[in-house]
């Protein structure tokens, strides 16, 4: 039977989260430790877990189909390989950043300055965008420390919280690119296995916006009804009930987590009462 072959990141940032949305798509993985691949039980998927840095060169040559990896990676390595869908998290931002006591103006401040950094092709495409010419340093990692021993004037690095340039007496002064996790997809797969692929893109699509969404639930008196719905647009529209209580009425309804606070005290003015929110598992639209 032919299989999808996915790419994972062995261990790191991406590991968790990238097993959490194939389980949330009900792929169960056997996943003895240690194991450089494995397959599932219940859809056709072996998985392989590579180092993300390796990924990209692994898509191009097609030994793999498809894989989880950070989109900073793919600008980094990847210009050719193509993006089916953007997963919602590990978001950071790759950015360029300078000792805190440096008074900083512009970009052509790096002018033939040394940088230090693991992503060489994205600082150099940028300065050179910006008609800058630097001095490149290229390490694998902990970039944060290099102005503090004197091998660099600036780092470019990851940054998500801002607490290792902070630590490090860093400020980030220029923002290069955003990045989140994305399910890559190789030139070379074949039709039989972009099948496969349109089926998990499905699956992964109904758990995207189901984390997106909370289900509610709210009871109002029936002559608030119109206030109560016209603050709640649903998937279609909200569904309502009669309750056992005669000239009262219970409202289910889905809304965008992102807006829920903002609309559950316009909610309790309009005459909202009882007021649930509960996840939602899969989303079908
Ligand atoms: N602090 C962070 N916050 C959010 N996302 C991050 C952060 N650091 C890295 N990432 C994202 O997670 C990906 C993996 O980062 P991680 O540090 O685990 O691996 P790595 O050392 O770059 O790769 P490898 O697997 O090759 O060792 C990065 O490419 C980036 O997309
Ligand atoms: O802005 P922050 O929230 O502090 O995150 C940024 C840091 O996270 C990443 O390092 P990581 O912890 O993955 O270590 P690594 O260099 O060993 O990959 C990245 O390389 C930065 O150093
Ligand atoms: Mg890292």
């Amino acid at each position: 039977m032919t299989k999808i072959r996915i790419a994972i990141q062995k261990s790191g940032r991406l590991n968790e989260d990238s097993l959490e949305i194939l389980k949330n798509c009900g792929i169960s993985i056997d996943n003895g430790k240690d194991q450089l691949k494995a397959s599932s039980r219940n859809f056709p998927m072996e998985v392989f877990y590579l180092r993300n840095g390796d990924i990209p060169q692994y898509l191009r040559d097609g030994v793999v189909d498809i894989a989880i990896i950070g989109e900073n990676v793919l600008i980094e390595k990847g210009h050719d390989i193509d993006i089916a869908v953007k997963l919602g998290f590990s978001k950071c931002r790759v950015s360029l950043a300078v000792p805190k006591s440096v008074k900083y103006n512009s970009v052509q401040d790096f002018e033939g300055k040394r940088i230090a950094t693991s992503y060489p092709n994205t600082v150099k495409n940028y300065l050179e965008e910006k008609g800058v010419k630097a001095d490149l340093h290229i390490i694998n990692g902990s970039v944060e420390i290099a102005p503090n021993i004197g091998l660099a004037d600036g780092i470019c690095d990851i940054v998500s919280s801002g607490s290792t340039l902070f630590k490090n007496n860093l400020k980030e002064v220029e923002v290069m690119l955003k990045s989140e996790a994305v399910l890559a997809v190789s030139q070379k797969i074949t039709e039989e296995r972009k099948a496969i692929l349109s089926k998990l893109q499905f699956r992964i699509k109904s758990v995207l916006q189901a984390r997106q969404s909370k289900y509610v639930l709210l009871n109002a008196p029936n002559d608030r009804l119109d206030a109560v719905i016209k603050l709640l647009p649903g998937m279609r529209s909200p569904t309502v009930l009669p309750l056992a209580e005669e000239g009262w009425s219970s409202v289910h309804t889905v809304i965008n987590k992102d807006k829920f606070w903002e609309v559950i005290d316009e909610l309790k003015q309009a005459g909202a009462e009882g007021i649930l929110v509960c996840p939602i598992e899969k989303m079908v639209l």
